[in-house]
C-alpha cells in the first residue's frame, strides 16, 4: 500500500485581525490536514493592522525566513486572504511558497472534485483566483493541479518569463474561464430539465445542510436505507473535510405512500471563498429551493456553536432566507447526552442509530406534509387509472365501491388535490 506523502508546512496568522482567533487557527489546521499537509510550525503575530506590502510586519518576516530555514520548511499557509502583491512580496522576502486561506480551500476542492460539474465549478473558481496572481507559486500549484486533472499538459506556461508571456497567460486564462463557463451552462441545461420534472411531481424538497464533516451524508444514508428504493442509493461518507462536492438527490417513500426528495450537498467552512460560492451556486441551489432544511451539527465537536454560526452565514451568502429548519445535533454517541432526544425543532441523535432516524423522519414528515388535506373522491370506473395512481402515490384511508364508481378517502398534496379536484365529493 502506498502512503500519501504528508508535506510539513508553517501555519501563520495575525490574531488581532480575526474574531475567535484560536478557533480560526484550529479550523486552518484541519484544512491543512485535508490537503495532505501538517502544521510543523505555527507563527502568530499580534498586530492591529496587517502590513499592506507583506501582511506580517518587517521584523516578523525576517523571523519567519530564519525559522523556515532552520526547520527546512518550504511552504507557509496564512490564515487570511492576501492581496496578490502581499503573496509576491512575502515569497520574495522569505523564499517560501505562500498559500493563503482561499488558495488552500481551492486546492482541497481541486483534489476532491470527481463529477464533471464539480470539476468545472472548481476550475472556474481556481482560474478566477489565479488571474490576478500569476507569477505566484499558488497559481503554479493550482495550474499543475488543473493540468494533472486534464491528463497532463493542459496548463499554460508560467515560468517567470517576460511581460508578453504574462499577457499571453492572462488571455489564456480568460479563454479557459469562458470555455469552462460555457461547458457548465450546457451541463446545467440538463439539470434544469430534471429539476422542472421534479417540480412537476410536486414532491416536497428537503435539503441537508451544515458544516463539513458534520454527518450530512451519513444521515442521508440512514434515511435512504429505511425509505429509499434501490440498493445503489447510498452516498459517499467519510471522515474528511469536503467529502461531498456534488449534490445527490434521493426519493424517499414512507409506508403511508407519502414521498419527498432529499438532497445532500457540499459542506460549509467559515469564509468560503466568494469565487467558490459563485461557482457552486447551481450545486447549492438545491438548498435555496428547499421546503425544509435539516441543519446537521457535529454535537461532539467543542466548536459546534461556531460551526452553526458559519452555516447561518453561508446560507445567507448563497441567498437562502426564510426556509424552515430542523436542527439535527448529530454524533450524540460520542457525547454524554441521551439520544434520540427531541425538543420542538431540535433533535439530539446519532446518524447510525435507527431509532434516531425514525424520530428524525417523524419530525421531517410533520413539517413537510402539514399542508396535506384529507378529502373524499368519487372516481368513475372508467377512470380506473386514477385509482391505480392514488393507490401507489397517496395515503388511502378508506375505499368504498359504490354504484357509480370507487369512493376514496385519501390524504393529498396540493398538486394532486388540484389535479383531481373534479372528483371531490362535497359533503351533503
Ligand atoms: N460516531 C459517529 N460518527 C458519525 C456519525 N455521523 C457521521 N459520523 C462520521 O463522521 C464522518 C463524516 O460523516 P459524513 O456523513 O461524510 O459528513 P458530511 O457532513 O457529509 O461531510 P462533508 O461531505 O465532508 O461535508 C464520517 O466518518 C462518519 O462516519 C454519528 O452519529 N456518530
Ligand atoms: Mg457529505
Amino acid at each position: 500500500m502506498s502512503e500519501i506523502f504528508v508535506q510539513p508546512v508553517i501555519i501563520a496568522g495575525m490574531n488581532k485581525t480575526v474574531a475567535n482567533y484560536d478557533y480560526a487557527m484550529s479550523e486552518l489546521e484541519a484544512l491543512v490536514e485535508a490537503n495532505h499537509m501538517e502544521a510543523a510550525l505555527r507563527i502568530d503575530q499580534n498586530l492591529e493592522k496587517p502590513n499592506p506590502a507583506t501582511f506580517f510586519g518587517k521584523g516578523k518576516v525576517v523571523e519567519i525566513k530564519e525559522m523556515a530555514e532552520a526547520k527546512e520548511l518550504n511552504i507557509m499557509i496564512v490564515n487570511a486572504d492576501l492581496t496578490p502583491s502581499q503573496i509576491r512580496n512575502l515569497e520574495t522576502e522569505t523564499g517560501l511558497q505562500i498559500i493563503d486561506r482561499t488558495g488552500l480551500i481551492l486546492e482541497i476542492f481541486g483534489n476532491r472534485a470527481r463529477s464533471k460539474e464539480a470539476k468545472l465549478q472548481v476550475k472556474i473558481a481556481q482560474l478566477q483566483y489565479q488571474l490576478p496572481r500569476l507569477r505566484t507559486s499558488i497559481s503554479n500549484r493550482l495550474d499543475q493541479q488543473a493540468g494533472a486533472a486534464a491528463g497532463g499538459g493542459g496548463g499554460f506556461t508560467n515560468r517567470g518569463s517576460g511581460e508578453t508571456q504574462l499577457e499571453l497567460n492572462r488571455r489564456t486564462i480568460q479563454d479557459r474561464i469562458s470555455h469552462a463557463k460555457h461547458e457548465l451552462k450546457e451541463l446545467n441545461k440538463d439539470e434544469e430539465v430534471r429539476r422542472a420534472q421534479r417540480d412537476k411531481a410536486g414532491l416536497p424538497n428537503v435539503a441537508l445542510v451544515g458544516y463539513t464533516n458534520a454527518g450530512k451524508s451519513t444521515t442521508m444514508n440512514g434515511l435512504v436505507k429505511l425509505f429509499g428504493k434501490g440498493e445503489d442509493k447510498q452516498v459517499f461518507e467519510k471522515n474528511m473535510l469536503f467529502a461531498t462536492l456534488d449534490t445527490s438527490i434521493r426519493q424517499l417513500t414512507f409506508p403511508d405512500n407519502k414521498q419527498l426528495l432529499l438532497s445532500d450537498t457540499v459542506g460549509f467552512v467559515s469564509n468560503l471563498p466568494h469565487n467558490l460560492i459563485n461557482a457552486f451556486r447551481s450545486t447549492l441551489s438545491e438548498a435555496a429551493n428547499a421546503d425544509l432544511l435539516i441543519q446537521v451539527i457535529d454535537y461532539a465537536d467543542p466548536h459546534y456553536k461556531e460551526m452553526m454560526a458559519t452555516t447561518e452565514e453561508t446560507l445567507k451568502a448563497i441567498g437562502v432566507h426564510d426556509v424552515p429548519m430542523l436542527y439535527a445535533y448529530n454524533k450524540a454517541d460520542l457525547t454524554e447526552a441521551n439520544y434520540p432526544n427531541q425538543t420542538d425543532d431540535q433533535l439530539i441523535y446519532a446518524a447510525k442509530d435507527e431509532k434516531s432516524i425514525q424520530v428524525l423522519t417523524k419530525m421531517i414528515k410533520a413539517k413537510v406534509f402539514k399542508d396535506y388535506i384529507t378529502t373524499t373522491l368519487l372516481i368513475p370506473f372508467n377512470d380506473g387509472d386514477v385509482v391505480a395512481y392514488l393507490n401507489d402515490h397517496a395515503n388511502i384511508l378508506k375505499t368504498d365501491y359504490l354504484a357509480d364508481g370507487t369512493q376514496l378517502t385519501v390524504e393529498l398534496n396540493a398538486v394532486d388535490a388540484q389535479r383531481y379536484a373534479k372528483y371531490i365529493v362535497t359533503p351533503a
